[in-house]
């Protein structure tokens, strides 16, 4: 909900070995996917392991605003779909809380039926550019009218009679191509998208779980994904895998915590999810996989990661980027325990999230007494070394959960507590973080420094 609450400040300080079993929540892409798709589908779809954070409770509340039920029976989520096409139109304003996925699907499900919808959020989400959503959609024949730079509130007024179109994504973006496909569901005959850099592919392997026609071929114009528009969605069973973007926090404490060792199992580690852990162990981190397996079509592992004082700092591919765009937060905490510099490239995108994410870590990791280097696509962090940080500030944020969590997790390793003046947003993606990290030894707290 766009209404944020009274900040809750929380601290972080240095901590002695964390161990034990992190069990962390469903993942949060596949959980909005689960709830648009099975309210998309003709019957019931049941969903196991989705994450009850905010972002996903307000998709949730988004699809009853369309005319699906959704309601949770024991650990099921029950969702009883209305068909492609069959979305009513809302009697009131859509409000996506912190959520740019919440947002970007919900517009691109609804823009090819013929109603008209209003969208709101939170100051961070109203802040954030939706034009690389509404310009498709255009083509499809729907309308959007909202505030100047294409931002929240904004209103979209579907195509009644839409058309398929071919749409090369400009940015690497999963949310617009999800969104074009989602549109591309209600329009008559093959939409395509293309993508030069490959990015999360949930959309397209639950769309075909869903029965839809989808086809994926790589090209030298990049991956073409080519849908066939107006199926009819059949329910699934949806067994949500646990979140990669979550178990990075629990992992990357471990590695930075001196005498660590920590089992977060049950990960999906779908190769579009994993760049983060590939990064680590060319830093040298002292992480495995066990038990590699597949569950309902995705891989699965569980992560054992254990404190790793030798990391080195390293260069970050630009090519990796997509497949750990929402943990460079928490590898430059870890990035600032190593040694040497570590380089990120190619990661434009981490300005347009929550926050401006490499300006809200470099003024957080500066504050803590860590040197870091920026450009507009790229920033560098130069690490102290294991347990060289020395901490001792309030960092700001900014509506941001990544923010917050990154520096919880970075002052567990700071020579003095770090604080961070407003940890509310963890809820929207993690809510059990708290308990999870004091669970395992993390001297993380409620209140000010
Ligand atoms: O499609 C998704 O579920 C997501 C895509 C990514 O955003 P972009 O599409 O803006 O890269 C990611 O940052 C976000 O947390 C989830
Ligand atoms: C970028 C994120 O989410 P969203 O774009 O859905 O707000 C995130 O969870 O890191």
């Amino acid at each position: 909900m766009s209404s944020h609450g009274a900040p809750i400040p929380m601290t972080s300080d240095r901590s002695g070995p964390l161990t034990g079993t992190a069990d962390v929540p469903g993942d949060k892409s596949i959980s909005h996917r689960s709830l648009i798709l099975g309210a998309l589908a003709v019957g019931e779809t049941k969903v196991t392991g989705l994450l009850e954070g905010q972002d996903v409770l307000d998709t949730a509340a988004a699809m009853r605003s369309f005319g699906a039920e959704v309601e949770k029976r024991g650990d099921t989520w029950h969702v009883h779909g209305v068909g492609v096409g069959g979305f009513e139109e809302p009697d009131h304003v859509i409000d996506c809380g912190n959520s740019g996925t919440g947002v970007r699907l919900i517009m691109g499900a609804m823009a090819t039926t013929g109603i008209a919808a209003t969208f709101t959020g939170d100051a961070s989400l109203n802040g954030r550019p939706m034009a690389r959503v509404t310009d498709p959609l255009a083509l499809f024949g729907a309308q959007a009218f909202g505030r100047s730079g294409g931002r929240l509130p904004m209103t979209i007024l579907g195509a009644s009679d839409p058309l398929p179109v071919r749409y090369a994504v400009p940015v690497p973006s999963a949310q617009v191509k999800s969104a074009v496909l989602l549109a591309g569901l209600n329009a008559p005959g093959e939409t395509v998208v293309i993508e030069r850099e490959a990015t999360r592919d949930h959309s397209e392997r639950m769309l075909a779980g869903f029965g839809a026609e989808v086809r994926v071929e790589d090209t030298d114009e990049g991956r073409v994904i080519t849908l066939t528009g107006q199926p009819e969605l059949r329910p699934q069973e949806i067994v949500v895998p646990r979140d990669p973007s979550s178990a990075a926090f629990p992992v990357c404490a471990a590695l930075i915590t001196e005498g660590s060792d920590v089992l977060v199992p049950n990960i999906g580690l779908n190769p579009t999810r994993a760049g983060l852990f590939t990064t680590l162990q060319e830093m040298g981190a002292d992480l495995t996989f066990e038990n590699p397996r597949e569950e309902g079509g995705e891989p699965v592992a569980d992560l054992r990661a254990r404190f790793s004082p030798g990391m080195k700092g390293i260069e970050v591919p630009p090519e990796r980027a997509a497949s750990m765009i929402d943990e460079y937060p928490v590898l430059s905490a870890v990035a600032a325990c190593a040694e040497g510099r570590t380089l990120m490239t190619g990661v434009r995108e981490l300005r347009v999230k929550e926050s401006d994410r490499i300006d809200a870590m470099a003024k957080g990791l500066r504050a803590c007494g860590v040197e870091v280097e920026e450009g507009e696509d790229w920033w560098a962090v130069t690490g102290r070394g294991a347990g060289g940080v020395p901490g001792g500030a309030t960092v700001e944020s900014r509506l941001d959960h990544r923010i917050a969590m990154s520096f919880l997790v970075l002052g567990l390793a700071a020579q003095a507590r770090i604080t961070v003046d407003d940890a509310g947003p963890i809820a929207t993606s993690f809510p059990v973080f708290e308990p999870l990290m004091t669970a395992l030894g993390a001297r993380i707290a409620r209140g000010g420094a």
